[in-house]
């Protein structure tokens, strides 16, 4: 097993299950990180949900995914998550730390994004559209098989994959059911703009059981 370079150390000591792939792929040279948040509210439920923003403009454009952005100067990664999660979307949540990732993209930026991972059961304010985001709820349950009657306010559409970040279906369901996870995935684009991973390793600490 090969663990990838570039996290913080501490988060990689011991570890209980993983998945990887793309060993072929030599992990790209980390230059430099930048400190990212990214910020979910998930209702407990029944039926368990998840608010996702499709981001409307920016680094990733056209995908859903949670409310975050840059950790200012003078800021901890949680007073960022905080103000990311109001600006983007209007509210108030006690936020814990669930994760750490790791992205490299071959084609640049040439920074890494290291990206603290912040969950909270529940919310307050009112959740509102922002320029950047539009907040929805899906499903945390696969509903894909389900045949129901109910209308999309009770159980609504199931997390849409096909329309985030190719590395989200790995932890979102870590991030769902609480368990601390650590990962790296390394990205190129393909001919049509497509972000493609080349390699990338997800894994939960032992220590978090
Ligand atoms: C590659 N795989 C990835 N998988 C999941 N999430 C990813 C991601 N790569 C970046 N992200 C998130 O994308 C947002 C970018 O933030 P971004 O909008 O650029 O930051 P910020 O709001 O500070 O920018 P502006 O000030 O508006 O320019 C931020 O939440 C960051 O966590």
């Amino acid at each position: 097993m090969s663990l990838p370079p570039g996290l913080p150390s501490e988060s990689l000591h011991v570890r209980y299950a993983e998945t990887s792939s793309g060993g072929d792929h030599d992990w790209l040279p980390v230059i430099s990180t930048k400190l990212y948040t990214n910020a979910f509210i998930i209702s407990p439920g029944p039926p368990q949900k998840i608010l996702l923003g499709y981001k409307k403009r920016g680094f990733g454009a056209h995908f859903y995914n949670g409310f975050g952005g840059k950790v200012e100067a003078g800021e901890s990664p949680a007073q960022a998550a905080a103000r990311e999660l109001k600006e983007e979307c209007g509210v108030e949540a006690s936020l814990d730390h669930c994760g750490t990732l790791l992205f490299v993209n071959k084609g640049g930026p040439e920074w890494a994004f290291q990206i603290e991972i912040y969950r909270a059961d529940g919310y307050s304010g009112t959740l509102i559209e922002t320029e950047e985001m539009r907040p929805e709820w899906f499903s945390a349950a696969d509903t894909r098989f389900s045949e129901t009657s109910l209308t999309p306010e009770v159980i609504p559409p199931p997390i849409p994959y096909n329309s985030m970040w190719p590395d989200d279906i790995y932890w979102i369901p870590l991030l769902l059911t609480k368990l601390p996870f650590v990962g790296r995935a390394d990205f190129d684009t393909d001919t049509s703009g497509r972000y493609e991973m080349l390699r990338w390793w997800f894994g939960v600490p032992s220590t978090s059981l």
